[in-house]
């Protein structure tokens, strides 16, 4: 209740963002991105996705940010979770969905990196935000987690980036 309250004083608004976990059907392999340049975190990792546009259900948002941003036109996501994080550069409401059938190429049509990552994922750093997805995948999977793996290793100035 502090968190929300000290919100409120400066005027924050949680952000809604779709996030799309994609699955390869043949090894179970998860596709991870980079955050372009101009972005808050830029080069960090996450899942593909992004903000909900007004009137959208998380669903058409994520269909939406997928085709943008790297491409592909998904045919279904699977309701997942619902998680929070506050950043220096936002308080964001994060939907998580899982996607295993897509069609089209991926294309980075960012500027970002994509990669296939298996668990424990080899790229780094990875979102504070995105980590809890990364705990229930690993749970699944019978694996263990170590947050700390994916943190980095110094805050950026990219932190204070505008329009995250
Ligand atoms: N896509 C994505 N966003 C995440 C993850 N984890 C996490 O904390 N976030 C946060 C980072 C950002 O504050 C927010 C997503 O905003 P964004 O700036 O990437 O969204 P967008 O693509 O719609 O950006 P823009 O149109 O405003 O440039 O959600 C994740 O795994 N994937």
């Amino acid at each position: 209740m502090a968190q929300k309250s000290e919100n409120a004083v400066r005027g924050a608004v949680r952000v809604e963002v779709a996030v799309g976990v994609l699955i390869r059907e043949s090894d179970g392999a998860l596709l991870l991105t980079s955050r372009p340049a101009g972005k808050a975190r830029a080069g960090w990792w996450e899942f593909p996705g992004g903000k909900l546009e007004a009137g959208e259900t998380v669903e058409q948002a994520l269909r939406r940010e997928l085709q943008e941003e790297i491409g592909i036109t998904i045919d279904h996501c699977l309701p997942w979770q619902v998680t929070e994080h506050d950043y220096p550069h936002a308080q964001v409401r994060l939907h998580w969905c899982k996607v295993t059938r897509w069609q089209g190429e991926l294309v980075m049509r960012e500027g970002q990196e994509m990669a296939w990552q298996q668990l424990p994922l080899t790229v780094r750093p990875v979102l504070e935000g995105a980590l809890p997805a990364l705990q229930w995948l690993s749970d699944e999977r019978g694996l263990v987690f170590d947050a700390g793996a994916y943190a980095a290793t110094a805050v950026t100035a990219v932190d204070a980036a505008p329009g995250a």
